[in-house]
């Protein structure tokens, strides 16, 4: 389901971090009830980008809109749901007891933690403290608290990293239903076989993106069967020509 007026629209953002420039003037849009994969190497600036979504980073220049607002407007704080890659969890509470806890700050609808627990496949462990899970289980209980109140917009940092390869099926999985259901999905990840589960594929380097475009188009432009291959043929392209 997608309509005309992009869920997140961003345009030429700088973004300085410790005084460096993190973010060169990226530019993205993402279509309402799409999955969007941001995908690069470590430090090339996915992490934030994302936090510009949601709102908590300064920015040097450009604008982000969410949902038709300025991103961090007060207005977003229900609609969009972030998580990042240090848990939200407490952890001396049981996965049942921080989702409900969650729930209540977050005015999300009662019944919304037993819902998101089943959704990211922890319902043996809803009585489980956080403390004693492995960290994969860590990592979907910080993935529930994101579900919680069915946000218009998800920010997932690395979702699926630690993750055996059913269980991160499992989530892409997940991701597609949400956005089927109208949701729309920016999902960072450093593994290029998820890529190919996206509907649009940001290329991130050195904080700049190198590409944008769909998994197929992406392909067919560079002839590479695999997108690893297509993302470094994307970077020998660019080092060839003038910027
Ligand atoms: N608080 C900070 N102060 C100074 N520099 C920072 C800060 N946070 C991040 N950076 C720098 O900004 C750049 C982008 O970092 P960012 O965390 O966005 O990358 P990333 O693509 O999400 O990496 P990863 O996949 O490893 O999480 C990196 O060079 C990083 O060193």
């Amino acid at each position: 389901m997608m309509s005309s007026s992009p869920a997140v629209s961003v345009r030429d953002l700088l973004v300085e971090r410790g005084g460096r420039p993190v973010l060169h003037g990226v530019t993205f849009e993402a279509p309402r009830g799409s999955v969007v994969g941001l995908l690069g190497p470590s430090g090339c600036g996915k992490t934030t980008l994302m936090r510009c979504l949601v709102g908590v980073q300064t920015v040097k220049g450009g604008a982000v809109s969410v949902l038709g607002e300025p991103a961090g407007s007060p207005g977003l704080r229900r609609r969009v749901g972030y998580s990042t890659q240090s848990p939200a969890v407490y952890a001396d509470l049981s996965v049942g007891e921080n989702l409900r806890y969650f729930a209540s700050v977050l005015g999300a609808p009662r019944g919304d933690a037993d819902r998101v627990v089943e959704e990211v496949g922890l319902g043996r462990h809803r009585d489980q403290i956080a403390a004693t899970l492995s960290g994969g289980q860590l990592s979907r209980a910080n993935l529930a608290v994101a579900l919680l109140g069915a946000p218009e917009l998800l920010v997932l940092d690395e979702p699926t990293v630690g993750l055996d390869p059913v269980l991160r099926q499992e989530l892409w999985e997940l991701f597609r239903e949400l956005a089927e259901r109208g949701a729309t999905l920016v999902v960072s990840s450093h593994v290029m076989d998820e890529a190919g589960r996206t509907d649009r594929l940001l290329l991130m380097r050195e904080g700049r993106v190198l590409s944008d475009s769909t998994p197929a188009s992406l392909r067919a432009s560079t002839g590479a069967d695999d997108l690893e291959e297509a993302f470094l043929q994307v970077i020998s392209q660019r080092a060839g020509s003038p910027t």
